[in-house]
């Protein structure tokens, strides 16, 4: 348990392998506050490129990470492939990071709501926003599996072929950028569950979840 006796849940993994997903049913099921920490990212890469800035340069993603409080995170764009390319450039930055890791740590300890869990999906949540986490899950699926999901989510049934092989490659650049990058890399934590979804749907990912956080909880 965190000091504040929150229950906390940690999801992490590569783009589109099903985090969000997940997060969400888990949240609904145990009746737990929601961060899609990603959605932060996002906001952030967005902001810049609205501003004609490089997403790349510490000054301007710095600049858009301090305003962030003002962002609109239900905006749809920030769902967009091209969105998930500008987030992985800022937050490669380690100073964009230390700006969001105050408001993810706050989330966990402090969920908004009075909720008396918080579940947290992103890239480092079990590593270094919440290294005490009660559970941990790591999601993998193939990428092509991946790029397959995000494919039918972005395009719907007819989407063509050269925009599903723009979404493989994105994935495959994206997660190579995430897993290299010096500062908080995509990594499985030491303690976490391997949950690999490629042959899995939706219904038997939650299922398996549920059987490890149940143990958890019973531990408590
Ligand atoms: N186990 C699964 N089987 C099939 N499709 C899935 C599965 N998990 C997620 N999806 C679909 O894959 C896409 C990406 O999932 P999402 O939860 O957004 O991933 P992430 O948050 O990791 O980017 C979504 O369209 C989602 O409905
Ligand atoms: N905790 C997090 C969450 C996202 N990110 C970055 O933000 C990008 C977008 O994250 P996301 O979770 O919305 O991506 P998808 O898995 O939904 O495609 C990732 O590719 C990471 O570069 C991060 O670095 N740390």
């Amino acid at each position: 348990m965190t000091d504040d006796k929150t229950f906390v849940i940690a999801i992490d993994g590569p783009a589109a392998s099903g985090k969000g997903t997940l997060a969400r049913k888990l949240a609904a099921h145990f009746d737990y506050a929601l961060l899609d920490t990603g959605a932060l990212y996002r906001a952030v890469g967005l902001n810049v490129a609205r501003h004609g800035g490089d997403p790349e340069k510490e000054a301007d993603a710095v600049a858009a990470a301090r305003a962030l409080g003002d962002m609109d995170l239900s905006d749809p764009a920030i769902r967009g492939e091209s969105t998930g390319a500008l987030a992985s450039k800022v937050a490669a930055i380690p100073a964009v990071r230390d700006i969001l890791l105050a408001f993810q740590r706050d989330f966990a300890e402090s969920p908004p709501g009075g909720k008396t869990g918080a579940i947290l999906d992103g890239r480092d949540i079990g590593t270094v926003v919440c290294p005490d986490a009660d559970v941990k899950i790591y999601i993998i699926a193939d990428v092509e599996t991946r790029a397959k999901r995000r494919f039918l989510e972005q395009y719907g049934p007819n989407g063509t072929e050269a925009q599903y092989e723009a979404i493989l490659a994105d994935l495959v650049q994206r997660d190579a950028r995430d897993m290299n990058r010096s500062t908080a890399p995509l990594k499985p934590a030491k303690n976490a569950h391997l949950l690999d979804t490629t042959n899995s749907d939706i219904e038997a990912v939650f299922e398996a979840a549920l059987g490890l956080i149940s143990k958890e909880q019973a531990n408590v």
